[in-house]
């Protein structure tokens, strides 16, 4: 009852957020969904990046473009969620969050004063056995007092591997899939979810993003076989569909996005580059493009029909487009020192590239 009263509160926040479009500016918006083709199997993902994208529009107040939050930072990963939460800013989120240990967040403060640092996440060596209880209380309390303003939380990016703290985030999971927020679960969250897969399993708000080990590890456990590169597209729709229809975005060459009811790919080029960090850039990207997809379907009001049409799967698509393509700028730029820095400083120059302000 409580959890679908806070649904409600939120889907009617939302579509009252969207009240800064124009109604000419969301129908045109809505029939460039609309006429996106389903059948090919490459995603038309400029288009649906383009679509998806709300306009810069003076009426709107901070917040309305999205507001995201990343649950990851630990003692030896800080470098993970500071991309992954600046990522989501550069791109046009209004505010982005990090929940972080304690050690980890002086130092991410330090890397940019954009990002709102909260240093409340605990790892096993500096919790008594007899505090444990108590510490988890406090940090659940604290997230919930956010979670209702996050259109989006990102989980997992530069969070390791600790008992205590993984058992912390699996009831954050908990918490924001009553409130119906959208997740987006990458690195050792997968770690997580893969030993656990009822945190995210039938949740259609939850978007997996792994990359080849954590893509591997989950065919494993949920299939019980290995990974079958000859018919890469039925087996993970399978994957998804096992897992209750969350959206999956299988990193590689081409990404590969399904649901379990339609499967499409982003092959633009990318980069030959693979330095550490581009997942977690496309994590935070993934965070705001669902959050904009799905504000704008909220706001058509039953009449969304394009197809794709899960928002989950138009933020991946419409993701994946973007980071590739600043990836690839970056590579021309940068060349074989290309970091992921440099990816993150062509974020907005692709952008514009794809969907210019007027
Ligand atoms: N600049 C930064 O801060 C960056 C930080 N990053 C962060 O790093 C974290 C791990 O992500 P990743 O991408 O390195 O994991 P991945 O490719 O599955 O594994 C590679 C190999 O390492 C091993 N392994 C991993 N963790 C382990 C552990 N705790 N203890 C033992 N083994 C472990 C792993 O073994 P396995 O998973 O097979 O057990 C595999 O053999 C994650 O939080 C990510 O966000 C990245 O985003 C990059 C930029
Ligand atoms: N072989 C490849 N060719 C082109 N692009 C690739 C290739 N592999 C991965 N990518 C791109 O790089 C992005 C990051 O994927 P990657 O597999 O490096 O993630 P990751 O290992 O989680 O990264 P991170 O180091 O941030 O954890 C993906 O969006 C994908 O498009
Ligand atoms: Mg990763």
């Amino acid at each position: 009852m409580l959890a679908s009263s806070a649904v409600l509160r939120r889907q009617q926040f939302l579509i009252r957020s969207l009240g800064g479009y124009s109604y000419h500016s969301h129908q045109t918006r809505m029939q460039e969904v609309k006429s996106m083709g389903g059948n090919n199997l490459e995603a038309d993902a400029e288009n649906i990046l383009r679509a998806i994208t709300p306009t810069l529009d003076p009426r709107k107040h901070k917040g309305q473009a999205g507001k995201v939050a990343v649950i990851g930072g630990c003692r030896e990963y800080t470098g993970a969620p500071y991309f992954a939460a600046i990522s989501a800013l550069k791109i046009g989120a209004d505010l982005s969050h990090v929940f972080c240990t304690k050690d980890a967040a002086p130092v991410i403060k330090g890397y940019s004063p954009e990002l709102i640092v909260h240093p409340i996440l605990e790892e096993s060596y500096s919790v008594r056995d007899e505090d444990k209880r108590t510490i988890s209380s406090k940090v659940l309390a604290e997230v919930d007092k956010w979670m209702e303003r996050f259109d989006c939380l990102v989980v997992g990016p530069g969070l390791g591997r600790d008992p205590f703290l993984l058992d912390i985030v699996s009831e954050i999971l908990k918490h924001a899939r009553k409130s119906n927020v959208p997740i987006v679960v990458d690195g050792d969250g997968l770690f997580l979810v893969t030993s656990s897969l009822d945190l995210v399993s039938g949740y259609p708000l939850a978007v997996l993003t792994p990359n080849v080990n954590e893509y591997k590890r989950l065919v494993q456990n949920v299939l019980g076989c290995e990974v079958n590169d000859e018919d890469a597209h039925e087996q993970l729709l399978n994957l998804a569909k096992q897992i209750g229809g969350v959206t999956i975005l299988r990193k590689g060459k081409s990404d590969l996005i399904s649901d379990g009811e339609t499967v499409k790919s982003v092959s633009i080029y990318g980069s030959p580059r693979r330095c550490g960090g581009q997942g977690d850039i496309l994590s935070g990207s993934v965070a705001v493009f669902v959050s904009w997809a799905r504000q704008l379907i909220l706001a058509s009001d039953g009449n969304f029909t394009s197809s794709p049409r899960n928002p989950t799967v138009l933020g991946c698509i419409a993701a994946s487009a973007l980071l590739r393509k600043a990836a690839s700028l970056a590579f021309k730029n940068n060349k074989r020192s290309t970091l992921t820095g440099d990816i993150i400083e062509c974020l907005g120059t692709s952008l514009e590239d794809i969907c210019p302000v007027h």
